[in-house]
């Protein structure tokens, strides 16, 4: 693994319920980057996200985070995981779930004003969770995976259902955490969130189609949008 390499995934074979869901999956995310998951739903993006945060059972190949094997005991705090389905307590408020988890993670106190303020949910901090709206539950799910200061955040659509406001606000937060040197590995069904990141990992039933940067990608494709370049990918692929 280089030392630039935050996430590194080789031959990665997955089944669930005996299907193959990736397979012969490589690629790296470098340390640092906003990485792009992008492709159609069902393609395995949340599979190869679970895989990378060590908690999906791989049939073969092998999967190092931070320098240690996936799975291994101290890399559980180093590692923010926001599922697209929330895991918060609905009959708690979003400050108290959030100071529970900071003490479930041994974070310090202050994080829970620093990481409800990166996600904009000050207005709702004293509302119960059972009665956020779609986009503010997401952003309670993104503030629990944002305690600690990981130095790795994987992000299973944490822009789904917010307005466009919200999500430029997101984006930038993810740069911003992006240049203090964390990780993100962000997936995305929508094309157009491509163009905000500096890598991307484009896959299709269970295969990676490209393990890229946007301007590479344009390039060897010689379109001038990532969803054609996608497209033009996928035609490649058929053809071969
Ligand atoms: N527990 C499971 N048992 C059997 N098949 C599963 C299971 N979980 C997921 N799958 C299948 O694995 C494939 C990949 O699922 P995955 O959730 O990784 O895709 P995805 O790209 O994240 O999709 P989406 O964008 O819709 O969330 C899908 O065909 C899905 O039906």
């Amino acid at each position: 693994m280089t030392s630039s390499a935050a996430v590194e995934v080789t031959g990665l074979r997955v089944r669930r319920r005996k299907r193959l869901v990736l397979r012969d999956v490589s690629c790296t995310i470098p340390q640092g980057s906003v990485t792009g998951l992008l492709g159609p739903s069902g393609c395995g993006k949340t599979t190869l996200m679970r895989s990378i945060v060590g908690v999906q059972i791989v049939e073969s190949g092998s999967v190092t985070v931070l320098g240690s094997p996936v799975g291994n005991p101290g890399l559980r705090n180093r590692i923010g995981y926001a599922t697209q389905n929330p895991a918060v307590y609905a009959d708690l408020t979003v400050a108290e779930n959030l100071r529970y988890f900071c003490s479930v993670l041994r974070a310090p106190r202050s994080d829970v004003a620093r990481v409800i303020d990166e996600v904009g949910l000050a207005a709702n901090a004293s509302q119960l969770v059972s009665s956020l709206s779609g986009g503010e539950l997401s952003r309670t799910s993104l503030a629990v995976a944002l305690l600690g200061t990981p130095e790795l955040l994987v992000l299973d659509e944490p822009t789904v259902g917010l307005d466009p406001l919200l999500r430029d606000e997101l984006w930038t937060l993810f740069r911003t955490l992006a240049s203090r040197g964390v990780t993100l590995l962000v997936s995305s069904h929508v094309m157009d969130e491509a163009t905000r990141c500096s890598r991307l990992l484009l896959m299709r039933d269970g295969a990676l189609l490209a393990d890229d940067t946007p301007g590479s990608l344009l390039s060897t494709t010689g379109t001038d949008d990532l969803e054609q370049a996608f497209l033009s990918l996928v035609r490649a692929r058929e053809a071969a």
